[in-house]
């Protein structure tokens, strides 16, 4: 199985490492890849560089063998289309389960990704619980959860992709744009941080201005 954790991650936060130790847990991976975008299809560009993103990324990894980094987004031009990752993935690796990792905010929203449909044949979705949200698929998004949803995780080291399942867990009312936000307002925000990625923010006085 690969399994892919795509994101902003502005700054990578502990609700994020939550769902990523799920993941590896439920369905016994050896490896997870966290897979930063460069620039976000549907959402504000990053204010701040792609170095310290990345940076952070490796200080929140470091402890955990099982997390690695998969910087392609970062090597391409142009809006960071999952489609995009997600067919050269399926390029290399013709016949292996793959695994997308997403929130519920981003499943709810799935019918703006380009090509979506594509998408969800390329690879199982796997979405984790937001606190607060549930699925509100309706149209062809709810067709395509009746379709493809499946309770039972070995389903899903049968076929390369074209499942979808929702993974419970803790859930953690954590997002990066809160933390951003608490930062630029002196208000404490460490105790969501990987403590690497809180030291890094302090070092290098990340967030203080913008946005
Ligand atoms: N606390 C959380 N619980 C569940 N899913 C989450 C959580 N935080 C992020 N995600 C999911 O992780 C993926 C990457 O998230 P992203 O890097 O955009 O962080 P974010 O906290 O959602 O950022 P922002 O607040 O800036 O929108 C998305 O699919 C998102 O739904
Ligand atoms: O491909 C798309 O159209 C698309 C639209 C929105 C989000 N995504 C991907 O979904 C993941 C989570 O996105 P975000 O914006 O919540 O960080 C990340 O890998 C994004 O590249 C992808």
């Amino acid at each position: 199985m690969i399994a892919i954790f795509g994101g902003t991650f502005d700054p990578v936060h502990l609700g994020h490492l939550n769902m990523a130790k799920h993941c590896v847990k439920h369905f016994n991976l050896t490896t997870l890849y966290f897979m930063p975008c460069a620039i976000p299809a549907h959402k504000a560009a990053p204010g701040i560089s792609t170095e310290h993103r990345v940076a952070m990324l490796n200080a929140a990894i470091t402890p955990y063998p099982y997390f690695q980094l998969d910087l392609r987004e970062l090597n391409r031009s142009g809006p960071s289309y999952s489609l995009l990752s997600l067919q050269e993935l399926r390029a290399k690796n013709p016949d292996t389960p793959l695994l997308f990792l997403i929130g519920m905010d981003s499943f709810n929203n799935l019918e703006r990704w380009f090509e979506w449909q594509t998408i969800t044949q390329l690879c199982h979705l796997v979405v984790f619980q937001r606190p607060g949200l549930k699925s509100t698929a309706h149209g062809e998004l709810l067709a395509y959860q009746q379709a493809a949803e499946c309770n039972n995780s070995t389903e899903l080291t049968m076929q390369a992709g074209g499942k979808l399942y929702f993974l419970a867990g803790e859930e953690m009312a954590i997002a990066s744009s809160d933390i951003r936000k608490a930062i630029k307002n002196g208000i404490n925000y460490n105790e969501l941080l990987p403590t690497g990625v809180s030291q890094y923010i302090q070092t290098q006085q990340l967030y203080l201005s913008g946005e």
